[in-house]
């Protein structure tokens, strides 16, 4: 087995190979936001009942970069997150997904691009409690088109990147909270998606699952993957390159941890090295 953060290392290449494959030149990829937002508003019910949960928020992306957004209970993380993966739509606003509009698009569209282009992790790892660890990861790959043979394999070879190659035949009722959520997170990286959206991911751990998780979300953004989190853990948020603080359903402050544009430009050089 190789030890995690150089599993993934080895996952950086395709990465790149993906991301430059994706936008044809590599400013493109830098240039412009793997995800953007612009206005985007959300109320949930109608007329006097109605909330407002997300209230004006921009937000872009770049490939490779790990963006933090926390907040109090009820402030609207969820709802966004749900937005910017096409879990919901908006009330108003603009979405793109790699410089293509993803607001307006189909229903049929949406679902494709859920499973082909971006993943989730939830707090509640949402795993099939009847599938096996490898089975979890291999459906997922499956949905997203791969072959069955390809799909095992990348499974196969994700869960032992994570660290879980002797789990890989255990039913999720068999493992701990952490290593469900390291399954969680083979399962969205194997359709190579374009951005990872985690909700809350250590918010049903122990604190030695945490910082087991925690080093596995340092290790994915090592390795290039562009990752929207919300977490209420701050440890979890100093491992972004940027942090949104969110109050009634808008951000209202945004701090660069990795200084300015050189988090942008970090993410430039995570593509080239
Ligand atoms: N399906 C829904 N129908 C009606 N109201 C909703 C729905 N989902 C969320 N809300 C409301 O929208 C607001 C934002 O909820 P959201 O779950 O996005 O907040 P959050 O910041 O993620 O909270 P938490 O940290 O507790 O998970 C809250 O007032 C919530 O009650």
């Amino acid at each position: 087995m190789l030890p995690l953060g150089a599993g993934l290392r080895r996952l950086k290449t395709r990465k790149q190979n993906r991301i430059y494959r994706r936008s044809g030149i590599v400013s493109d990829a830098v240039g412009t936001p793997v995800l953007s937002a612009r206005g985007l508003r959300k109320e949930h019910g109608k007329g006097e009942g109605s909330v407002r949960a997300v209230d004006g928020v921009d937000l872009d992306v770049s490939a490779g970069e790990t963006v933090a957004i926390m907040g109090p209970s009820g402030c609207g993380k969820s709802t966004l997150l749900h937005l910017l993966g096409g879990l919901d739509r908006p009330s108003a606003g603009e979405m793109s997904l790699n410089g293509r509009r993803i607001d307006n698009i189909s229903e049929k569209a949406l679902a494709l691009m859920r499973r082909t282009e971006v993943s989730y992790v939830f707090q509640s790892f949402h795993l099939m409690e009847e599938l096996t660890a490898v089975e979890n990861v291999e459906l997922a790959a499956l949905l997203a088109g791969r072959s069955p043979r390809v799909a095992r394999r990348r499974a196969e070879e994700l869960l032992d990147q994570l660290g879980l190659a002797g789990r890989a035949r255990f039913l999720p009722s068999a493992l701990s909270g952490g290593q469900r959520q390291r399954v969680a997170v083979a399962r969205a990286l194997s359709n190579e998606p374009l951005v990872v959206l985690a909700d809350e991911p250590t918010g049903n751990l122990d604190s030695a699952a945490t910082l087991d998780v925690l080093q596995l979300f340092e290790d994915l953004h090592e390795s290039g993957q562009t990752l929207v989190i919300v977490t209420h853990d701050a440890r979890i948020a100093a491992t972004a390159d940027r942090k949104f603080s969110m109050r009634d359903g808008a951000f209202a402050d945004e701090t660069w941890l990795t200084g300015g544009t050189t988090g942008q430009l970090g993410a430039l050089v995570g593509l080239e090295d």
